[in-house]
């Protein structure tokens, strides 16, 4: 048997406060293979972002492992495995918004040690990727159209190299045509680049667009039929 791309194994977050502990996720399993798009949806408040955010390794887990080629990363490093091996495109974007399109992903590269002067090269790439025009790519961040931003920001987190891509609620705020743009780019960096994408979404275009759904309920990650 091969080893996954990325392993939930038991995984529980227990949120404490006061002298009250909730259990927001009861040991959650699952494995995640690339070159697949995966949805992950439940109600508001399920725990689909601190799912995520153990995933991404931007938290950590009360008990249980998450494992990347079968190392757990509490051990590689979060900050490795966040800086070289996964890559999370947030709600807020994160864009540095006086800079523009270019300098966004080259600053990227610079914040997790991708040296070279190729940066500049790779970074038109990337945009060209993600349909930016060459023309849009020096004007300011701030200055771009809501879907311009979300897909600089996908290119921003591209920028690594990374095997893995999460997402929460990519398309939250784009209008129909602007969103299913989004999810085309997911599509294609999951079955042409075979990165193993993971959206966090309350959307059913998303949703149906995935490979794999699973929901949140009551704790537990459960597989669509
Ligand atoms: N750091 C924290 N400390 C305490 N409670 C937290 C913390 N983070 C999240 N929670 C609680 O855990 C529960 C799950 O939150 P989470 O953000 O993971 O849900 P969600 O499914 O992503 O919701 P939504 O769809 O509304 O974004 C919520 O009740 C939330 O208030």
């Amino acid at each position: 048997m091969t080893t996954p791309l990325l392993e939930l194994t038991d995984l529980t977050r227990t949120y404490s406060g006061g002298n009250r502990r909730r259990t927001i996720l009861k040991s959650v399993s699952y494995a995640f293979e690339p070159g697949r798009m995966y949805a992950i949806v439940g109600p508001s408040g399920s725990g689909k972002t601190t799912l995520l955010s153990l995933a991404s390794g931007l938290d950590s887990p009360t008990t249980g492992s998450v494992r990347f080629h079968g190392r757990d990363i509490a051990e590689l490093g979060l900050g490795t495995y966040r800086n070289r091996h996964a890559a999370t495109v947030f709600q807020s974007l994160n864009l540095l918004t006086y800079m523009n399109a270019v300098q966004n992903v080259t600053s990227a590269m610079e914040i997790t040690g991708v040296r070279g002067a190729h940066r500049r090269e790779r970074a038109h790439e990337l945009l060209d990727l993600l349909g930016i025009e060459p023309a849009d790519r020096t004007r300011r961040t701030l200055q771009l159209s809501g879907g311009q931003q979300q897909r600089v920001a996908i290119a921003r987190a591209l920028a690594c190299e990374v095997d893995i891509l999460f997402a929460d609620e990519p398309t939250g705020s784009l209008d129909h045509e602007t969103a299913a743009g989004i999810i085309e780019v997911f599509w294609k960096l999951a079955h042409d680049d075979g990165k193993c994408v993971i959206v966090v979404t309350h959307s059913k275009e998303v949703a149906n667009a995935c490979d794999e759904v699973l929901h949140l309920k009551r704790g537990k990650l459960v597989p669509q039929d």
